[in-house]
């Protein structure tokens, strides 16, 4: 069941088109990144969902309730939308407790407890109710932050960036959180990140702008191994692309005969996530080998760079582990798993 249906939503600010048309459904209890390059328009489309800010023209509906049509708009504070920005946005001058029951009744007899019941939800010590925000790490203030927009038991979350203040390992773990909390409170919530991998690991729906349109929306899976064009490929993470003359489900390229999906027929770029390839040293002159030319150690992900044999192509980049890893001059053969995808050519 649709819960949010953003309906050909534009919004202009003077000569600058920060939303283009944008069409886009979110499913009820299901979590959707909003991704793409700063600019793009993330912001001004959750702030248009928010309340803060009206369309020039489209609408927002939230389960079947009309929240904007073009300029006449339901105010932010009556649309039953939480949100929770990148500083958190706490009152600094309140104790965790104060900033956590902020919307509820003072006099309220179940205000402590739900207050608690919040704070657990969180996973929070409950030694830090008393403290003031300056006192908490920045992804407790955050977890403060959740759990104030918890307490006003959205019908949908929004989250505006809210763990790119926050170190890797912490992010990380955040993000995991966060994801759990919001699935246990059954909370449709749409996030807005530029991280790729945020995107891909936290969400059912990806939706990637660009300049204000919607390129491309759907499961991370399938953005990020069928995109709808080279710049969406590339900005969901490396890719190699080679031309190739596809036929009857494979196509013939710099690295041979590979698998790929679709129906399409003749010349066109094909594309491999770095990953589906494999370099295998092959000293045996193989009819489509390379030599190893760079070598970065990388940890638990290394790069290779190998330049193709008989082609006038830049070397391709390939991420490796650091087991049985080549050595520069090294002749190697490309093993591919997998299909590869298949950009038609115009
Ligand atoms: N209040 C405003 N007045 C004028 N222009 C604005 C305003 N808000 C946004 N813009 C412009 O609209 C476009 C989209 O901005 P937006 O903040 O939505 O992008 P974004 O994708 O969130 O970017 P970032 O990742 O950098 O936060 C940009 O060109 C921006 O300069």
């Amino acid at each position: 069941m649709t819960l949010l249906t953003i309906q050909s939503v534009s919004k202009r600010y003077g000569p600058v088109t920060a939303l283009d048309k944008v069409t886009l459904d979110v499913a009820a209890g299901s979590r959707t990144a909003v991704v793409g390059p700063s600019g793009s328009g993330k912001t001004t489309l959750l702030r248009i969902v928010a309340g803060f800010e009206r369309p020039d023209e489209g609408q927002v509906v939230l389960n079947g309730e009309v929240l904007a049509d073009g300029a006449a708009a339901v105010p932010a504070h009556k649309r039953g939308i939480g949100i929770v920005s990148q500083d958190g946005a706490l009152f600094p001058h309140l104790s965790v407790a104060d900033n956590i029951g902020f919307g509820f009744e003072r006099g309220a007899p179940d205000r402590k407890k739900r207050i608690v019941e919040l704070l657990d939800m969180v996973e929070l010590d409950r030694n830090m109710l008393t403290r003031r925000p300056h006192q908490l790490s920045g992804g407790q203030q955050q977890r403060v932050a959740l759990a104030r927009a918890l307490g006003r038991k959205p019908r949908l979350m929004l989250l505006d960036e809210p763990f790119s203040a926050l170190d890797t390992g912490l992010r990380e773990h955040m993000r995991k959180a966060v994801a759990r909390v919001l699935q246990t409170a059954d909370i449709t919530t749409i996030l807005v990140t530029h991280d790729q991998a945020e995107a891909l690991s936290f969400a059912d729906q990806v939706a990637v702008l660009r300049e204000g349109k919607l390129i491309q929306a759907g499961s991370p899976q399938s953005l990020y191994l069928q995109p709808k064009d080279r710049e969406t490929a590339l900005f969901l993470g490396d890719a190699v692309m080679l031309p190739a003359i596809v036929r009857n489900g494979f196509a013939d390229c710099a690295l041979g005969r590979v698998a790929v999906e679709g129906s399409h027929q003749g010349k066109a770029e094909i594309m491999l996530r770095p990953e589906q390839i494999r370099v295998v040293a092959d000293e045996s002159e193989p009819a489509y080998g390379g030599r190893v030319v760079e070598v970065e150690f990388g940890g638990a992900t290394c790069t290779v760079a190998v330049s193709l044999e008989g082609v006038a192509l830049p070397p391709i980049f390939i991420k490796t582990s650091s087991v049985a890893l080549p050595e520069r001059g090294d002749r190697v053969r490309l093993d591919i798993a997998g299909k590869a995808h298949v950009f038609g050519r115009p």
